[in-house]
């Protein structure tokens, strides 16, 4: 069975589908990109996904747990996690303090004082933030405040995230270094990604296999090298 299996999910907002019978498969230590124009339905499966939006049909199942009807922070807790295109620090909270506070409320574990610290040094070193770990979480570049979104995600013990468009506004050494930081993250700590990214030479590089949805349905699904040869793809992106 798929580390993530999402089976038939259709999402209806009033008369619009959302989401259309959608089907996909993450296999454990994947990174699995999500294409799609503008309003293609990629947030509202990140959503449905992570607990924020209940399916209109259909159902997901996270390392064999249904997920159906789970709010976020069971889901959270279950060990996947989602960031947000708009990035928002704790602002007032230095960048070690929101980890602590990941690491002590998202993932359900008793820790103790200790183990707490060790959770947040380890993700301030998984993202390379350890040099600002005493800088107020508003006052980081926005590279910065992606990387602390994927270091909360790691402190509460996440090991499927979901990124929403973490290269979206950086220049491009800022991508490189994201690349090779996730790159890293999923060799060295086998951890799993989902990734929606409007960056498409991000999202080709990255991405071991890559489903495209368009208006809420899946149109095409492959390698990157079959999604860059796909006719249907290129009709959505290049008309
Ligand atoms: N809460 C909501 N209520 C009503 N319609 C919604 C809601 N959320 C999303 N939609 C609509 O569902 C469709 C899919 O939106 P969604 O945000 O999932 O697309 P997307 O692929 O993430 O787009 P983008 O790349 O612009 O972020 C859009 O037509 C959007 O207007």
């Amino acid at each position: 069975m798929a580390f993530l299996d999402i089976k038939g999910v259709s999402k209806r907002f009033g008369g619009l589908m959302a989401l259309s019978d959608v089907d996909m498969q993450v296999e454990k230590g994947e990174i699995f990109g999500l294409m799609g124009a503008n309003g293609a339905g990629k947030t509202t499966l990140f959503s449905v996904i992570a607990g924020h939006v209940a399916p209109t049909t259909g159902e997901v199942v996270f390392d064999g747990q249904r997920l159906t009807g789970l709010s976020p922070s069971r889901v959270c807790r279950l060990g996947l996690c989602r960031t947000f295109q708009i990035v928002r620090p704790f602002a007032g909270l230095s960048v070690a303090e929101n980890l602590r506070v990941a690491a002590l409320y998202g993932s359900g574990r008793k820790l103790t004082s200790t183990e707490v610290a060790a959770v947040v040094d380890d993700a301030l070193e998984a993202v390379d933030l350890t040099d600002r770990r005493d800088l107020d979480g508003g006052q980081l570049t926005l590279s910065g405040q992606k990387r602390l979104e994927i270091a909360r995600a790691l402190a509460t013990g996440a090991r499927l995230v979901m990124l929403d468009e973490v290269m979206a506004g950086l220049n491009p050494t800022e991508i490189s270094a994201m690349l090779t930081t996730l790159e890293r993250l999923r060799t060295e700590r086998g951890l799993t990604f989902v990734i929606v990214e409007h960056v498409i030479g991000a999202l080709m590089t990255l991405s071991d296999r890559i489903l495209v949805l368009d208006h809420g349905e899946r149109i095409a699904f492959g390698t990157p090298e079959e999604i860059g040869n796909h006719d249907r793809v290129a009709e959505v992106y290049f008309g």
